[in-house]
């Protein structure tokens, strides 16, 4: 469903990805991490088209996407819940899921299905997003994104930084929309054994390069699972 091959990409001229080689099967759960500064979130902007690709290319179900806009590879099925700015701040959580649900014909009925999945944003509808909590902002950026019921989605570490009781909640319903039929390339930074039990693969990056390619079980039995997954 993607494939990225030798993909250079970075910031400018300086390149950050180093013939980044990436594979996702339909349905697949495949996840990437790697330590702080590894190129997760550039190998993101890149697939999103956030970024140029320097050199290689990037093919989504069949079609070359790279360098091709952002709102075009949304277009064609391809979701991404970035790490940062990932709701409109200045929007209330009504007007982010209008957003989220505008090509939609029935936009109403699914937004409702959304505030069935996450109750929370149902007593929250009129407040602005900027003034959510770090837990509901991360609802609504799902939720904006899971709307349009995408084919692919890309979410870059979607659980860091929140408490425990929703942390399980959020990685249930992840696990949940792939297994309706959504292919998730997930970047992990937090709780990666509770993760990577439903990764179909891992890949591990470290400065700019995919070090190491596993299924999830075989990256879970890892002796040095511990340093592998810091990176070092
Ligand atoms: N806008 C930018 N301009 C220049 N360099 C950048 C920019 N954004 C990121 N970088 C650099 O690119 C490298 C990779 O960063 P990236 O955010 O992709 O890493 P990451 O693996 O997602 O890290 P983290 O886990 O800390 O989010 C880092 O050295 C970072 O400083």
């Amino acid at each position: 469903m993607l494939e990225v091959n030798e993909l250079v990409s970075g910031y400018g001229k300086i390149p950050i990805l180093h013939e980044v080689n990436l594979e996702v099967n339909e349905g697949e759960m495949v996840a990437i991490i790697g330590s702080n500064g590894a190129g997760k979130s550039t190998l993101m902007h890149t697939i999103s088209g956030l970024l140029p690709a320097l050199k290689g290319s990037i093919y989504f179900q069949g079609k070359r996407i790279d360098n091709k806009a952002p709102s075009e590879i949304t277009r064609l099925g391809l979701g991404y819940v970035p790490q940062r700015k990932n709701v409109f701040a200045e929007l209330t959580v009504q007007e982010n899921l209008e957003m989220g649900a505008y090509t939609l014909k029935n936009p109403k009925a699914r937004i409702d299905e959304m505030l069935d999945m996450f109750p929370r944003l149902k007593e929250r509808l009129g407040q602005k997003a900027g003034t959510l909590s770090g837990g509901e902002r991360q609802m609504l950026a799902l939720s904006s994104a899971l709307i349009v019921n995408p084919t692919f989605l890309l979410l870059d570490e979607p659980i860091t930084g929140l408490a425990p009781q929703i942390i399980k909640g959020l990685i249930d319903m992840i696990v949940a929309t792939c297994s309706q039929g959504t292919t998730i390339v997930w970047v992990v930074e937090e709780n990666p054994k509770d993760v990577l039990k439903h990764a179909d693969r891992v890949y591990l990056m470290d400065s700019g390069i995919i070090k190491m390619v596993r299924t999830g079980r075989e990256f879970l039995e890892e002796e040095n699972f511990e340093q592998l997954f810091l990176g070092h």
